[in-house]
């Protein structure tokens, strides 16, 4: 089902929780809500259930006005950052319970019941553990259960809210794996709720980034990893080196140092310019005067990638680069060593670029 937010906005009292958001999902769209804490994006979940009202705007589900229809019309499915299991239920009984409670017209046989929670148990691997309560199950398995029990009515609409907020790392990963699964599998509409960008990154295929109640930026991973539209999301997503200076006839310009920006902007005295850690490049020998010379103050070597601190000889300012380790090796170089960074891609914002 497609997904339409049309100029909402919320207050909370004297409080903007959200301020004219509007939002195109389209049928079968697995969407991250991805935001500090505080951006609106749990307020926006709950009006899209119906859990909440809105004060403007509208919310149409297959281009139909749904603002004003109960959340139980609204056919969606919710799983929470808690488990809201219900603990004296088995597992079975938990994901039967959606369809147990149905009328008697809309209500499956019993045969049918257990087939679809079979179904759904085996697809998340808990088959064996249907006859478990909440309390004898890991959080990671919990969650699965709740993801299976949200799934078990075919809903039109699944939405989660920080699902594996909860949970250790490893098994918050392992979690991911099974969204996708299940989304790949039922192609449910379905929108999560994250302040992970690795997360969002990893499992969505649109990102939605929300900062104070708005919409900062809407794309694929790799557009909002790629090219953030405002310094907001530049800093969330991923670090970042910052290159303040002067920004003048192409060039922005701090100290003796120079750097061609790539697209035409208009000139400013307090520019600053935004450079992902792997797009710093590093030479040992000053071939250009578009370099910067630092020193190397820590290598961190785990992994394939490795990982740069560098501090400017010119101002006292510290960099982050990352190099792959094969170009690592090839560099030769070591902690202490003074070395000469370029960007190789920059993205320049003004004062004006920064929401408050
Ligand atoms: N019922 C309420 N009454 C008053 N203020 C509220 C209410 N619900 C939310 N807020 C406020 O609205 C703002 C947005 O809250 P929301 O829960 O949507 O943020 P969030 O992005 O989901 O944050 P988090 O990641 O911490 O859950 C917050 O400042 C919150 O305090």
């Amino acid at each position: 089902m497609s997904i339409q937010v049309q100029n909402v906005s919320k207050m909370f009292g004297s409080f903007q929780a959200l301020n004219n958001v509007s939002i195109d999902i389209e049928s079968g769209e697995l969407i991250a809500l991805l935001g500090p804490s505080g951006s609106g994006k749990t307020t926006l979940l709950r009006i899209l259930a119906g859990l909440e009202g809105l004060d403007e705007g509208a919310i149409l589900f297959d281009g139909h006005n749904i603002t004003n229809v109960s959340p139980k019309e609204r056919k969606i499915g919710f799983v929470f950052q808690h488990y809201a299991l219900f603990r004296h239920m088995t597992v079975f009984d938990n994901v039967a319970y959606g369809l147990k409670v149905r009328p008697r017209k809309e209500r499956p046989s019993k045969e049918e019941i257990a087939k679809k929670v079979n179904d759904l148990l085996a697809l998340v691997k808990l088959e064996n553990l249907a006859d478990r309560y909440p309390s004898q199950l890991s959080g990671g398995q919990r969650q699965r259960v709740a993801l299976a029990r949200a799934l078990a009515v075919e809903p039109k609409v699944l939405l989660l809210d920080e699902p594996f907020g909860a949970l250790d790392a490893k098994v918050r990963k392992e979690l991911r794996r099974w969204l996708r699964k299940l989304h790949n599998e039922f192609h449910v509409t379905s929108i999560f709720v994250t302040h992970d960008q690795e997360e969002a990154l990893d499992v969505a295929n649109r990102i939605i980034v929300m900062n104070n109640g708005k919409i900062e930026q809407v794309g694929t991973p790799e557009e909002v990893y790629e090219q953030p539209n405002s310094p907001f999301v530049y800093d969330f997503l991923g670090n970042v080196n910052l290159f303040k200076g002067r920004l003048h006839n192409g060039k922005l310009t701090h100290g003796q140092f120079e750097i061609n920006v790539p697209t035409h902007l208009d000139s400013h005295d307090d520019a600053i310019g935004y450079v992902r850690p792997h797009d710093i490049h590093i030479e040992k020998e000053n071939s250009n005067n578009d370099t910067v010379a630092a020193t190397i103050v820590h290598i961190h070597l785990l992994g394939p990638i490795v990982q740069i601190e560098l501090k400017r000889e010119d101002i006292d300012e510290y960099l982050e680069a990352e190099v792959t380790k094969e170009h690592y090796r090839e560099l030769g170089i070591k902690k202490g060593d003074v070395v000469y960074i370029r960007p190789k891609q920059l993205k320049v914002f003004v004062p004006e670029d920064f929401s408050i």
